[in-house]
């Protein structure tokens, strides 16, 4: 660990931001952070093993022959190497968190919530350090990421006092010589597979309610973001018995065979993922020869309706708040805006106006309103949208392009009179750019909303009888009303249609990793 934090203090050079290099002894590759990210990753302790960021499983940080290196999306420099885990450490994995299983399972529902809530305090206090090195990681303003950490930790808090909670039911006088009843016993090992966009959310979303029920958890991070992962489990270290919490962040070229490996065990009763539908859909086949318990949180391309009677400081707050939050790099961010032809003019002057004053820039640096997104795919996914929707009659308002220089940039965009049959209107973007068609009566709004595969989050904005009334009528999961902020960890978060089964946080987030056994009680001589 000290050799580490040493070596990172070696070499710096003034710009941008003070950066850190070492050589890492596993691949001889030179790795460089800048020094905040560098001392973050000190005090975690997510330091290298040999040159590289460990993988923990069995409650033991090991290394792995093979390494993957993790870079800053807004700089393209390697931050690190990290143990590239491969079948056969997800079936080690696999079989740790099996070990610990019993035990935990036995253990009182009120230490599980005690352990839970301890995490929840060693989250909190190392805020700043992992809201760093998951800005570094994926890219975000340091403001989000800390509002990330409070989210992340909000899930833990959660499912710590949903723990002793969970009840099973009596019937009492249902027959005339048995009593029936359940009881809710935790469902064996769980794995969670988690994208990059909310690094430390997407954990503890599955991961809490998981340890909470008494289910030991294998966690594969995503490949941009292993950092923040381990991070999170070394601040569990000591407070969950070894195997209950395993992380073993794997490439992208290892992400499917060691999907493989968690879909086809029959030790893992439960997968939870939220990532792309195309990967959720091939979960889902993969996971029926095991008939294993199944959470999809998948994606979205939200609509936000803006009705006539909106007011129109709410409606541009909402927007901003969904559609810009992360660079549109979340499930959740309206991406197809339907605004009333009597407001559209000035609805897109306001927007364009608040996007445009964006700041793009590394999330490190103050003042940046948005970060780079996650990789040139990324932005050369936004600039072919943009590119399209013009070809069929859309006009930029703003923003379109990807700036020069280096990192995955792009900037802020509205696009206004998009196609309803161009790929900016029907596919999700994940990206900073939105698309706005005009529509002239609220029924008409309802059906283009509903239209398409994706069913997870929705918005309307109008006069609050008005848009409740819209509101009822939207098929998706999760729909704001005047409130483009809507996630809360009391609340379900999950989507209709293609966008998932099942729900993660409130009350029944814990439901996902819990059997109900109905015992009947026969004999009674009443
Ligand atoms: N509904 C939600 O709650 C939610 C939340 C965040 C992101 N998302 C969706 O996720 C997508 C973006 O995230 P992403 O790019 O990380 O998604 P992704 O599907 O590419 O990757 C998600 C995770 O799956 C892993 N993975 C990829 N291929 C796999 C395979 N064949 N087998 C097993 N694992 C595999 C990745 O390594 C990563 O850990 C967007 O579509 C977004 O809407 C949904
Ligand atoms: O990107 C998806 C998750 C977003 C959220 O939980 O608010």
């Amino acid at each position: 660990m000290v050799v580490f934090a040493q070596a990172l203090l070696i070499a710096r050079s003034a710009v941008p931001r003070a950066k850190h290099t070492l050589r890492a002894a596993s691949s001889g590759r030179q790795l460089c952070a800048d020094a905040a990210t560098a001392e973050s990753l000190a005090v975690l302790g997510v330091l290298p093993m040999n040159g590289a960021a460990p993988y923990v499983a069995g409650g033991r940080w090991r290394s792995t022959p093979n390494t993957f290196a993790v870079t800053d999306p807004a700089t393209d420099d390697v931050l690190a190497q990290v143990a590239d885990c491969g079948p056969q450490e997800a079936e080690a994995a696999i079989q740790d968190a099996q070990n610990a299983f019993e035990s935990w399972a036995r253990t009182p529902a009120r230490t599980r919530s005690d352990a839970l809530r301890a995490w929840h305090d060693a989250i909190l206090a190392h805020a700043e350090p992992l809201a760093t090195v998951a800005t570094a990681e994926c890219g975000k303003p340091l403001a989000e990421a800390r509002a990330e950490v409070a989210y992340a930790a909000s899930f833990v808090e959660w499912f710590a006092e949903e723990a002793p909670r969970v009840a099973g039911e009596v019937k009492s006088n249902v027959a005339q010589d048995r009593r029936l009843l359940t009881v809710r016993q935790p469902v064996g090992v769980a794995a969670a597979i988690t994208p990059w966009n909310f690094p430390l959310a997407m954990i503890t979303r599955k991961v809490a309610p998981a340890i909470a029920a008494g289910c030991p958890v294998v966690v594969k991070p995503s490949e941009y973001t292993p950092l923040t992962a381990l991070a999170l489990a070394r601040l569990a270290d000591g407070l969950l018995p070894p195997g209950v919490l395993n992380v073993i962040p794997a490439s992208r070229q290892n992400a499917q065979p060691v999907g493989e490996v968690l879909c086809d065990s029959d030790v893992v009763r439960a997968l939870s993922f939220t990532g792309s539908t195309a990967v959720g859909k091939w979960l889902y086949s993969r996971c029926a020869s095991t008939v294993k318990k199944l959470g999809l949180e998948l994606g979205g391309n939200a609509p936000m309706i803006v009705l006539k009677s909106a007011d129109l400081d709410t409606a541009v707050r909402a927007a901003m708040a969904s559609k810009y939050r992360y660079g549109g790099q979340t499930c959740v961010c309206a991406d197809r805006f339907l605004v009333h032809e009597a407001v559209v003019d000035a609805f897109v002057e306001r927007l364009a106006a608040e996007a445009s004053a964006l700041k793009l820039g590394h999330g490190l640096d103050a003042g940046t309103g948005i970060g780079p997104l996650i990789d040139e795919a990324a932005t050369f996914k936004c600039q072919e949208r943009v590119k399209g929707a013009v070809r069929a009659g859309g006009r930029v308002v703003c923003g379109g392009n990807k700036p020069p220089g280096p990192g995955s940039f792009f900037e802020p965009t509205v696009v206004r009179d998009v196609a309803i049959d161009s790929e900016l209107w029907q596919l999700e973007t994940f990206g900073p750019v939105a698309g706005v068609a005009a529509f002239s009566d609220d029924a008409e709004a309802v059906r283009l909303a509903n239209e398409g595969p994706a069913g997870l989050a929705a918005y309307v904005c109008g006069e609050l009888g008005h848009a409740w009334a819209v509101a009822e009528r939207l098929d998706f999961g999760i729909v704001g009303v005047n409130e483009g902020a809507v996630s809360h960890a009391a609340m379900p978060f999950g989507g209709t249609k293609e966008s998932g089964l099942g729900r993660e946080g409130g009350n029944h987030g814990i439901d996902e990793y819990l059997e109900d056994k109905y015992l009947c009680l026969g004999g009674l001589d009443m």
